[in-house]
């Protein structure tokens, strides 16, 4: 008897979604569609939806737990989440979010992604910071651990900045590329970038040889990311200016999982008005 809890929901017979994959698609010009998800169900809707990169992000603190941060989530919710979430896969790419003070040394961080990968099964690590996090990243990379760097928005410092803010606007854009390229050459496979203005977006992702995954970054990055039950319109409250809600027109969860990744390989989303200036 199987032990598959999917075995008809799943992209099985599609090869799995590689690093150079990704790698390709940037250089290629095509947009890589990510989204999170935080449980096996959510996987195989976004896995079937064609969905390249799947995350499992610290966000389950607010979206899952009911937190009013993502400070509060602990290594193991991460490895929890990560684990349920890969079985729901079949071709998507795994990538897992370290949590708040998992990584505040390298070798911290070393043991956080030792269990992420090994007990979560996450193919790929991301953890927020810019310049600081270079030591880490190379630490982590050398040693065959697969790295997205998080900068621009690092919602780990909410209650040092005070809130859920625009980043890298008059001077602190050139820190922001510079923090960019210093992650890459510490050996970032992948940088994301969160909440910044479209032209610095566009600048950062032009001058990168790394997929940059924009999420409120602008249309010019290489990929986006959403949470997805923003996409589905899950989420209470006022919405962040980059959230889209496919729900409304799809009427089913995998017409908008995948109106959301068709949307997002053709350039309609992001619009002129999900972008900051
Ligand atoms: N449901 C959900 N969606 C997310 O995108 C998300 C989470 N949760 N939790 C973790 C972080 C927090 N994020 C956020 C939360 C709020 C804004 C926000 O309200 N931004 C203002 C910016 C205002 C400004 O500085 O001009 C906005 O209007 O979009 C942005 C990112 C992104 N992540
Ligand atoms: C919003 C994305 C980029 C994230 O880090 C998360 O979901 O935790
Ligand atoms: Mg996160």
């Amino acid at each position: 008897m199987s032990t598959d809890p999917y075995p008809h929901l799943q992209q099985r017979d599609a090869r799995p979604v590689t690093l150079s994959d990704l790698a390709r698609m940037k250089s290629e010009g095509e947009k890589i569609a990510c989204l999170t998800a935080y449980d096996a169900s959510f996987a195989a809707l976004e896995d079937r939806a064609g969905v390249d990169v799947v995350l499992v992000g610290d966000s389950l603190g607010m979206v899952v737990q009911g937190h009013s941060s993502t400070v509060p989530v602990t290594v193991d919710d991460m490895v929890y989440h990560s684990r349920i979430t890969a079985a729901g896969l079949g071709r998507a790419f795994l990538m897992t979010d370290l949590p708040f003070l998992s990584y505040a040394t390298k070798h911290d961080a070393l043991a956080t992604a030792h269990r992420l990968m090994g007990e979560g099964a996450a193919q790929m690590v991301k953890f927020e910071g810019g310049e600081i996090q270079a030591d880490t990243v190379e630490h982590l990379s050398m040693r065959g651990v697969p790295v997205c760097a998080h900068i621009g928005l690092q919602p780990q410092l909410v209650h040092k900045l005070g809130g859920f803010r625009v980043q890298g606007r008059g001077d602190a854009a050139e820190t922001m590329i510079r923090d960019a390229k210093l992650l890459e050459e510490a050996g970032a496979d992948m940088i994301l970038l969160e909440c910044v203005p479209a032209a610095l977006g566009a600048e950062i992702t032009a001058n990168a040889g790394v997929p940059v995954i924009g999420i409120g970054a602008g249309p010019d990055t290489d990929g986006q990311i959403l949470v997805v039950y923003d996409i589905l319109g899950l989420s209470p409250g006022r919405k962040p200016r980059f959230v889209k809600n496919f729900m409304d027109d799809a009427g089913t969860l995998d017409a908008a999982a995948a109106d959301y990744v068709a949307a997002v390989k053709d350039g309609r989303y992001p619009a002129p008005e999900h972008a900051f200036s």
